[in-house]
């Protein structure tokens, strides 16, 4: 299984936020850094198809996922930023229309939401309403939607901002698993989340991608002692 992106780019009119971004993903899990700016959301709406194409390609397994239409919607699993919810609906009520959405049979999807519930510790919110959740909650109920319908791709945009350090931990935890198997890419300004859990570092800097590395490789071939070093060494050799 691969995610393959060859020579994308992006402009917002005349600024350029994404040039000539190529890089192969497999299972596992990636993080994509960069400081605020560096071209990372571009890139995942990218993926997600929620903008338009301008140049270059990207293909699941060989085909390009323009063509595969639906079907790559039901491959990939989407966490956002912001958190747009149906204030009025309970996690449960929202969580069932998103499972609707994705296509999932009632059963299917009353099962998996049961099990989703509770992996991000919800099951016990699950009938409250979504508007009088903590931007924690929020983003826990935004995690389960992006897992339902067990999709192969996983884009997860900063999963554990606005966490407490405990959730941090356990939702980390999850994550390092989901990466067996599925093709997991996460941005976040995190580095500890990241040292913690991911395979391969992908650093943007200004919509250009500056390094590909696994983890270890990145922290060493700056001879730093940790991610954190690494990543200000990398963007500032010269300071
Ligand atoms: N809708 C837009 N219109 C114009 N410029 C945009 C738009 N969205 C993003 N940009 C610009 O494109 C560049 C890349 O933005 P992008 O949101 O992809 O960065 P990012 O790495 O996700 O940043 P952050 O960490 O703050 O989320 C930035 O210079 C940004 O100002």
């Amino acid at each position: 299984m691969e995610l393959t992106i060859h020579a994308l780019s992006h402009s917002y009119g005349d600024k350029k936020a994404l040039t000539g971004f190529t890089h192969t993903f497999a299972p596992g899990i990636t993080a994509l850094l960069g400081p605020n700016g560096a071209g990372k959301s571009t890139l995942i709406h990218l993926i997600c198809d929620l903008l338009p194409r301008q140049t270059g390609t990207i293909a699941f397994d060989g085909t390009d996922i323009l063509s595969m239409g639906p079907a790559f919607r039901q491959v990939l699993g989407f966490m956002p930023q912001s958190q747009g919810m149906y204030d009025d609906m309970t996690a449960w009520e929202f969580l069932l229309y998103m499972a609707q959405l994705k296509g999932l049979r009632p059963r299917a999807a009353r099962e998996q939401l049961r099990e989703l519930l509770q992996v991000v510790n919800l099951w016990d919110a699950a009938h409250r309403r979504v508007g009088g959740f903590s931007g924690g909650m929020r983003q826990r109920v935004m995690l389960a939607q992006a897992l339902l319908g067990a999709p192969k791709v996983l884009l997860l945009d900063e999963p554990t901002a606005g966490l407490d350090p405990e959730e941090r931990v356990r939702l980390r935890e999850y994550i390092r698993q989901l990466g067996r198997d599925k093709i997991v890419l996460i941005t976040t300004h995190i580095t500890g989340d990241v040292e913690s859990i991911a395979s391969e570092i992908l650093l943007l800097h200004h919509g250009v991608l500056l390094a590909d590395a696994p983890v270890e490789e990145f922290i060493r071939g700056c001879g730093a002692a940790n991610l954190e070093d690494a990543y200000i060494r990398r963007l500032h050799p010269h300071a």
